[in-house]
């Protein structure tokens, strides 16, 4: 590396193509702005690429792979642009991993990744396999379902759960659980990093084919990025191609999925050279300045080149519909997006529902219905009409296609799903039971009826509405969405939704008026506010005067919206 940080005048600032290089710079900075400018430069100077040797441009999401490629004009030809998962599975899983020789995997079965969770019927293979059949449900289904490979301290590959548990299982069953969901060629997200690293590193020729592929990879939001991924790109870094990474470290917010934000701050290659840039052209002074407060680091202090101002930040007091519908009427033609950190938070937002429990998940259904089958049958049913009503329909008709379990009956799924969105305002106030017993077509779904027992009991207890609040929509980029699917977008107005907090010295504000970006939750929000351009509202339950004063010394004004 070389001897000191250089500073990048603006987004616009070309450098040498030909070396390895690290962007660091805060929010709004310029950074996917500077990459698309990059990615254009090396397009238009190298004369290493060509039809069939490209840019590859590895991004966090899809959304954001969207955003450059609308961005990027006629250099797109040369550039293949997606996240990560789909990179190495495209260019190393799928055409190899038959070299790997696992006898459990069912090679021609694997139809992509995916973030399956387990049924009843696996979760009982997975007990009886591993001699554990006392396990609860609910307790296996936890641990299966916070999975994910890391290295051991002899640097292989161990799949283990990320949270420590109160209820133990033995260390052997998750490879078991492996095994049986690669035997029906069920491949999980984390599993595609796991099979590339060990084809790189059993099959070296892999990485020459890629590299010749591949003369430059550039992976936006590095920040987030987990061992395995950064140990991927050094191996391909070795030679002939460049490596380029971007970030910020007080943006790294998915530690809970394995990120370390240490891979960035730690990354190093040889020859590598690392560039800043200052600055924020996104936000205006008054939100900047808010912004520095979070950050809380004398050493990176925010400025708006263009010296924008605008109006001060608002803390919006009251519940969270009264608190939006204000914020609505503030912005008046301009579009608002509410960022929030929980998912049922912002489904509710979605479906104009008031806040209610936040920890219903939908994996309940899995774990109360002692059949497999129809349990299965309204997990994806309900996820397949929520897609669609979120205008996700190959997500959708993919859900419905697995509810039938017939992946290649288009036209039935499609008219499956016409039928439950005509009738989603009826459906919507059904219980589970009325839902599947009056609803599903016994000539599409191999049904059985619920009829009496606790499993009855559980789905006379669930509303559709409830279950559908509990749907995660992948790719979401709708305008009441999770903090976390906001990350790398921006919109001109912004509320942030903190939920009730008992803590009379800070109610939820903490991060703000103890700011400390060394814990996840501050750099959660810390993403959420720097997402807006003019306009900042923070919707908050209660407040008292205390809290109020200082939140108004620093540069917010408050309004009581109940
Ligand atoms: N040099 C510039 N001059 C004016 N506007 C710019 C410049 N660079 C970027 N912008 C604008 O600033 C906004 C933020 O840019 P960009 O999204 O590239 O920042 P970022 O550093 O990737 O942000 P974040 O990390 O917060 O997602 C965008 O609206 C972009 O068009």
């Amino acid at each position: 590396m070389g001897s000191g940080i250089i500073t990048l005048r603006d987004s616009y600032e070309k450098i040498d193509i030909e070396h390895h290089f690290k962007v660091n710079a805060g929010p709004g900075a310029g950074k996917t702005t500077w990459l698309i400018n990059h990615i254009r430069n090396v397009v238009q100077h190298s004369n290493r690429l060509g039809q069939v040797k490209k840019v590859a441009c590895i991004t966090y999401t899809n959304v954001a792979a969207g955003k450059i490629i609308s961005n990027l004009g006629d250099a797109c030809e040369y550039v293949e642009i997606g996240t990560i998962h789909s990179f190495l599975y495209k260019h190393i899983v799928k055409p190899y991993v038959s070299f790997l020789n696992i006898p459990e995997l069912a090679v021609k079965e694997i139809k992509g990744h995916d973030d399956y969770g387990p049924n009843k019927s696996i979760l009982y293979s997975v007990k009886e396999q591993s001699k554990q059949v006392y396990l609860k449900d609910k307790d296996l289904l936890e641990a299966l379902l916070d999975l994910q490979w890391k290295f051991d301290s002899k640097g292989i590959l161990q799949v283990l759960p990320r949270k420590i548990f109160k209820f133990k299982i033995k260390k052997e069953t998750y490879i078991i659980y492996k095994k049986i969901c690669w035997s029906m060629g069920i491949l999980h997200h984390d599993d595609v990093l796991y099979f590339s690293w060990r084809l790189i590193n059993e099959f070296p020729s892999i990485l020459d084919i890629l590299r010749a592929k591949f003369p430059y990879i550039f992976v936006d939001e590095f920040q987030d990025t987990n061992p395995i991924q950064a140990e991927i790109l050094k191996k391909i870094a070795e030679k002939e191609s460049i490596v380029g990474v971007i970030g910020d470290k007080a943006q790294s917010i998915y530690k809970f999925q394995g990120a370390d934000v240490n891979q960035f701050i730690n990354f190093n290659l040889n020859g590598m050279k690392e560039y800043k840039i200052e600055g924020n052209h996104r936000s205006t002074e008054e939100i900047i300045s808010i912004l520095n407060i979070v950050r809380n680091d004398p050493t990176f202090v925010q400025y708006s080149p263009e010296n924008r101002h605008g109006c001060k930040p608002r803390i919006m007091v009251g519940d969270v519909m009264a608190t939006y519908k204000r914020a609505k009427q503030i912005c008046g033609k301009q579009t608002l997006w509410t960022l929030c950190y929980k998912n049922v938070t912002s489904n509710c937002l979605k479906n104009g529902y008031d806040v209610k429990d936040e920890n219903i998940i939908l994996e309940d259904i899995i774990t109360n219905d002692s059949n497999p089958k129809r349990a299965k049958q309204l997990y994806y049913v309900i996820s397949s009409i929520e897609n669609a009503r979120d205008n996700k329909i190959k997500d959708a008709l993919k859900f419905m296609k697995r509810a039938m379990r017939k992946e290649d009956a288009d036209r039935t799924a499609l008219y499956q799903l016409q039928y439950f969105l005509d009738n989603y305002e009826i459906i919507k106030d059904k219980t589970l039971t009325e839902f599947y017993n009056t609803y599903f077509d016994e000539k599409v779904f191999d049904k059985s009826k619920i009829t009496k027992g606790s499993v009855k009991d559980f789905y006379d207890s669930k509303k559709y509405s409830d279950m559908a609040l509990a749907v995660k929509i992948d790719d979401d980029d709708c305008i009441n969405r999770t903090i976390h699917k906001a990350k790398g977008d921006e919109n001109n107005c912004v509320m942030v939704i903190i939920p009730e907090s008992d803590d009379k010295t800070n109610y939820g504000l903490d991060f703000i008026l103890n700011p400390n970006i060394a814990f996840e939750e501050n750099r959660v929000y810390y993403v959420a506010l720097s997402r807006a351009r003019e306009k900042l509202f923070i919707s908050i339950p209660k407040i008292n005067d205390e809290v109020k004063d200082r939140l108004m010394k620093v540069g917010f004004e408050i309004e009581n919206c109940s």
